[in-house]
């Protein structure tokens, strides 16, 4: 099977709206992923809570396997090649963009990279939820880097009671149409929303003693509970041994509603000429099929996760059904037109 490419997620916000304290969160609790953090400098991000490795010129490698690079926006092409080189072991680059660039022009780098082992992976706004208000009247563009994020972070929340929430959020929704808005406090995203725990099959878990980034874990911290991050969020399964209709799943894809905040799973389409294992990836609004061969044995169904908050589990279920093809031998080869426009190899 060919090489996944790294996905690149740009993490964009003002001035102090906890962008780096995500990123620290992140790299606390990365679910065993091995995380790329590229930062123009390494100031704020708590290198030594990391248990430090070694560093090499501009790059930190951090005891739980990520690595740290500092860069500024014309060495970024050349870092990511280097993160992502031959035998890398990063499951996913995280760009932090203050001080880089605009989001816009990230995007772009990103896209137009020679590096051909990545590919991006969508961008996040970090919303400093109690200053929202006046950093909009200093930094008129905050109203277009929200419409270009697959996700804003809406973070601070702790610092606004439920009636300026409520606000804020009416203020927000018409600005970024229909992209998901996810609110935390100190950051905490839940890292799953952005990634999947690696597999590595290689290399089974073997007990071993909690290492000092165990014992850093914010799980650890707060409540000793391994999954209280996934508390507040919902999260809905679905399985079908029927073949999905790609041109339904893509309308459904695309009416997907505001707090479905990731997706993630096989899709069996079974079309003559398509009849591979199309794994689904979404956060926020960004989306992505990556296609690939099934394994030896492997049951040809679909199976996705959907994870989000204040969504309705029996409407996505029926949604998701309404998707299930009945009369597989009346599709085409052009009905995957849609779903190939999102695919990679
Ligand atoms: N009350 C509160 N404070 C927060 C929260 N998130 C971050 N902070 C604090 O806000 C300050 C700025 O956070 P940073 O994570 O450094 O923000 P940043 O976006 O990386 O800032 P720059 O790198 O300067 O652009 C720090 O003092 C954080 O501790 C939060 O959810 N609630």
């Amino acid at each position: 099977m060919a090489q996944r490419r790294i996905p690149v997620v740009i993490v964009a916000g003002f001035l102090g709206s906890g962008k780096t304290t995500m990123l620290n969160h992140l790299l606390r609790n990365s679910a065993g992923a091995r995380i790329g953090v590229v930062v123009n400098d390494f100031g704020s991000i708590n290198i030594d809570a990391m248990t430090v490795a070694g560093q090499v010129d501009s790059t930190v490698s951090l005891g739980n396997g990520c690595l740290c690079c500092a860069v500024d926006a014309s060495g970024l092409d050349a870092m990511l090649a280097k993160l992502a080189g031959p035998g890398s072991e990063i499951d996913v680059i995280v760009i932090e963009a203050s001080g880089l660039a605009e989001p816009r022009d990230l995007i772009r780098l990103v896209l137009a990279s020679e590096c051909d082992r990545i590919e991006y992976g969508g961008l996040l706004e970090v919303v400093d939820a109690a200053e929202f208000t006046r950093t909009r009247a200093r930094h008129p563009e905050l109203d277009q880097h929200l419409a270009l994020a697959d996700l804003v972070v809406l973070n601070k929340t702790d610092r606004l009671d439920a009636g300026e929430r409520a606000a804020l959020l009416a203020v927000l929704e018409p600005i970024a149409v229909g992209t998901p808005l996810l609110p935390t406090a100190m950051g905490r995203i839940d890292p799953e929303l952005l990634f999947d725990r690696p597999r590595r099959p290689d290399r089974p878990e073997v007990p071993r003693q909690l290492s000092l980034t165990d014992l850093l874990r914010e799980d650890h911290e707060e409540c000793g509970h391994e999954h209280h991050l996934h508390a507040g969020y919902e999260s809905i399964e679905f399985i079908s041994a029927e073949p999905l209709n790609p041109r339904r799943l893509m309308r459904f894809l695309d009416d997907r509603p505001g707090g479905l905040y990731r997706m993630k799973g096989v899709v069996y389409f079974g079309i003559p000429d398509h009849k591979q294992r199309f794994e689904l990836h979404t956060v926020g609004n960004f989306l992505r099929f990556h296609q690939s061969g099934w394994s030896p044995g492997e049951p040809r169904t679909t199976q996705l996760v959907l994870i989000g908050a204040g969504i309705d589990a029996d409407a996505l279920r029926s949604g998701l059904r309404a998707c299930v093809e009945t009369d597989p031998e009346a599709l085409a080869g052009n009905d995957m037109l849609p779903v190939l426009r999102y695919a990679r190899g």
